[in-house]
């Protein structure tokens, strides 16, 4: 898959990409391609074109430009195209709306709309924007929101207008949409916090646009995981292909334990180790583990995961202690997130590879309130804390400690949230970091398999921890065959 699919870069890069391409094609060139893009994505979602009533919700730039050429392509195929400018003054792009009005389409103030729209484009705002929508544009919003409720499809030319392309903010009224046609690359807030709900389905156009740095953020996808994902050689034995440890559960949460150990058990590693006071839990749910009750008595291992259900008094944390005291990477989750809140120390000061899994509130004990740009959240906390943070939500994003981009997972479903799943996705993260993946990596593989398998599982009926486990090796088989 090639990079600019995958990789969102910010606004300044994807305009300095704009400039170094404008300087060798004609005028125009670099918007017509992305008109031509979006009338294509356009007609693929209508049933069909003839006949059909389309509103362009038109703003002053170059995004609105892009909205009157596909309009303009539409009409031509004999759809019924009617603008609304979202600024005063009919200041839209001239050639845009020049083309418009000769393929029959026309620009109209939105009372005059009588028949709901089959089709919205979206090109009140597009990389230009700053801050939410002005009140001419939310009013327009506002119209696209009645409409889609009603059953139009709303299209976003290159990202919700309103959404903040770099972070996914949404500052005041913004449009949502079912389908988001990107141009040129990915952009972070297409893929983060509000704007990923905002955007719908994302698709990019590759309008030839090539890009010197690195990605502020990377879509994980089943190819990546494959990649990364250690398989068995024929030399290989249980120990070689590393073994974990599991310090989590207690006599009160002994479920912590068996969704841990269950999730490492589709890792790759060939051995699981637990150690703790659920010891007969998790000996009954899986008998191929090896237990023990203390971190100390539990033999070697290549990886910890240490905290979930582990309470937070002083045996908790001579756990959590004893665990971040090896040369051994670690995921710190849940209570052991706490524990570590209280004293940063006690991982800023280790030399192996750490990993958090914090969801907003333990985020929030960690480095403050997580607030809306979510990317940079997770940058802030692995820097400070010198970690990789992975910080769960609709999307899920790992930083690592140093500057390379963020992955982003959209693997998961909704439903993910509720109880246990967490445990899970620590277990198979710890596998992978014994199996010897870096820990970003890691990181990322586990979140994309504990999504997927969260999908299944959400096709099967509701979703609870234990059948995310269950769904847990198909995920696995699907993601790296
Ligand atoms: N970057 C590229 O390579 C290409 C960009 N194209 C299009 O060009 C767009 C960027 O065009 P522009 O730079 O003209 O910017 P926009 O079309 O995003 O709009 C910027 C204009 O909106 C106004 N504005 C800013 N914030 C506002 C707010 N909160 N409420 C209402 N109005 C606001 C500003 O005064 C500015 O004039 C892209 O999103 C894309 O759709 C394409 O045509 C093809 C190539
Ligand atoms: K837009």
């Amino acid at each position: 898959m090639s990079d600019v699919l995958t990789g969102a870069w910010p606004v300044e890069a994807i305009r300095a990409a704009e400039h170094e391409v404008m300087a060798h094609v004609p005028p125009g060139a670099l918007m017509r391609r992305a008109a031509a893009g979006l009338a294509r994505r356009c007609v693929e979602v209508l049933d069909r074109v003839y006949g059909t009533p389309v509103v362009l919700l038109v703003g002053k730039g170059d995004n609105g430009g892009d909205a009157l050429y596909a309009g303009a392509a539409l009409a031509r195929r004999g759809a019924v195209v009617r603008a609304i400018a979202g600024v005063q003054d009919e200041r839209v792009h001239r050639a845009g709306l020049t083309a418009l009005r000769a393929a029959g389409g026309r620009l109209v103030e939105l009372e005059d709309v009588r028949e709901r729209p089959a089709l919205v484009v979206d090109g009140l705002l597009g990389i230009g924007g700053r801050g939410g929508l002005r009140p001419d544009s939310a009013r327009l919003a506002v119209a696209a929101e009645q409409w889609r409720a009603q059953g139009s499809v709303v299209v976003a030319v290159d990202l919700p207008s309103g959404v903040d392309a770099d972070t996914g903010e949404v500052a005041g009224a913004a449009v949502t949409a079912d389908v988001t046609v990107a141009f040129g690359s990915l952009k972070a807030g297409l893929l983060v916090g509000e704007g990923a709900v905002r955007a719908g389905l994302v698709e990019v156009v590759d309008i030839g646009l090539s890009f010197p740095a690195e990605p502020l953020a990377r879509l994980v996808t089943a190819d990546a995981v494959a990649r990364w994902w250690p398989r068995p050689g024929p030399s290989d034995d249980k120990y070689t292909r590393g073994v974990v440890g599991i310090a989590a559960g207690s006599e009160q949460y002994p479920g912590a334990a068996v969704l841990g150990t269950g999730g490492a058990l589709s890792g790759p590693s060939g051995y699981v180790r637990y150690a703790g006071a659920a010891r007969d839990a998790v000996r009954t749910a899986h008998p191929e583990v090896v237990s023990a009750t203390s971190v100390a008595d539990a033999g070697r291992v290549q990886a910890w995961v240490v905290g979930s259900g582990l309470g937070t008094d002083d045996e908790a944390e001579d756990a959590v202690r004893q665990v971040l005291a090896t040369d051994l990477p670690v995921l710190l989750d849940a209570d052991g997130l706490t524990i570590v809140a209280r004293e940063p120390a006690l991982v800023r000061e280790r030399e192996a590879p750490t990993v958090l899994t914090p969801h907003d509130r333990e985020y929030a004990r960690l480095a403050g309130d997580v607030g809306p740009d979510r990317i940079d959240a997770a940058r802030r906390a692995a820097r400070e804390l010198g970690v990789t943070v992975l910080l769960k939500g609709y999307r899920t994003v790992i930083a690592g400690p140093d500057d390379a981009p963020v992955y982003v997972v959209k693997a998961g479903v909704p439903e993910l949230a509720t109880a246990g799943t967490g445990d899970v996705l620590s277990g198979v993260i710890g596998s992978l970091l014994a199996g010897g993946v870096p820990p970003a990596e890691a990181a990322a593989a586990g979140a994309f398999v504990h999504g997927t398998a969260g999908r299944l599982a959400a096709e099967a009926g509701p979703v609870v921890a234990s059948r995310v486990l269950d769904h847990l090796p198909a995920a696995v088989q699907r993601t790296i065959r």
